[in-house]
């Protein structure tokens, strides 16, 4: 028999009341991945994931998580799961949660050592109630992979830290995926989804609109943009270059050439913005970013 994915979910429905916040989604997290779950807020993310936790229960559809029924009791010490304020007691302090957290499992991590990778050695003897909520949010990532999981589910792990914390939690996310663990995580940060994951799956109102690699998604060909003041005249640039080359402003004072990118394009670029007597910032040429895909993918509208 094969092994099965970390997580699969074949046309899962959630309906909360009238309002169908997971809309027949089809998802497969493959083993020893790390998967990143993007959205718009209230594309139904957390409805996702918390199934896939045993948190909530499906209307329709079928989950698998490591094979098994997300009710199975037999997943919880295979499950890592980062759970939000609340499921820790307020008087306990930082170190001994992650202690307690740890007698529950066979082969646990060193408390001190993840309290030293997530910087909270310092705060070891804090109550919890008394850390800052990045510190809170710190704790709770090491509370969900001090038992060696073998599969972690991290909902907006990062949302709130400072960069420096930021960081240390991704360490720990790579950290993860070096060991074989599986990971699957939602993120409102695309720049933490392209250097996380090997697999982003992007869903709105409930479905999946895209889905694959980083590179897959954004594409390997490259545009030329830069700043300048609103309203410059596109296509009057575009009769400037080359055939088949594309020009948009989007959005206001912010523009993106595509097509034979390179040292031409630049001068042609520049000799025409200095014949319109046109200041650019941010000249330069890069590949699209994950963001640029999302924003295409699920429009500029705020949810
Ligand atoms: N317990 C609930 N009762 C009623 N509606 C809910 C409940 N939980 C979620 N919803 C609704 O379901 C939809 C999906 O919510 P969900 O939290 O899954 O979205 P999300 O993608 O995680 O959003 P965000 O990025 O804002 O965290 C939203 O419209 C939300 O208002």
């Amino acid at each position: 028999m094969s092994t099965p994915h970390a997580v699969e979910i074949r046309e899962l429905v959630k309906r909360y009341g009238r309002k169908t916040a997971v809309d027949g989604l089809k998802l497969t997290c493959r083993t020893g991945e790390v998967t990143a779950i993007l959205g718009p807020n209230g594309a139904g993310k957390t409805s996702t994931i918390e199934i896939c936790e045993g948190f909530r229960r499906p209307d329709g559809g079928t989950v698998r998580v490591l094979g098994l029924d997300p009710a199975d009791p037999a997943l919880k010490p295979r499950l890592g799961v980062m759970l939000q304020a609340g499921g820790v007691p307020p008087a306990v302090r930082a170190g001994e949660w992650l202690r307690v957290v740890a007698r529950f499992y066979a082969h646990p991590l060193d408390p001190d050592a993840l309290l030293a990778l997530l910087g909270l050695t310092e705060h070891a003897r804090t109550p919890y109630r008394r850390l800052s909520g990045g510190q809170q949010q710190r704790l709770s990532l090491a509370a969900a992979v001090i038992g060696r999981p073998e599969l972690v589910f991290l909902d907006e792990p990062t949302a709130g830290l400072d960069p420096q914390a930021r960081h240390a939690c991704w360490d720990v996310v790579t950290g993860l995926r070096d060991a074989g663990v599986s990971v699957v995580l939602t993120t409102h940060q695309m720049d933490e989804a392209e250097k996380l994951s090997d697999y982003v799956v992007v869903i709105d109102h409930g479905r999946v609109v895209a889905e694959g690699t980083p590179r897959e998604l954004t594409g390997a060909e490259r545009q030329l943009r830069f700043r300048a003041r609103p309203g410059l005249d596109v296509d009057q640039l575009l009769d400037a270059l080359p055939p088949g080359s594309a020009a948009k402003e989007s959005p206001s004072g912010h523009y993106i050439i595509e097509g034979q990118v390179g040292p031409q394009m630049l001068a042609t670029v520049t000799a025409w913005c200095a014949a319109e007597s046109v200041t650019t910032e941010d000249l330069r040429i890069e590949r699209r970013t994950l963001e640029d895909v999302f924003l295409e993918l699920t429009g500029r509208e705020l949810r």
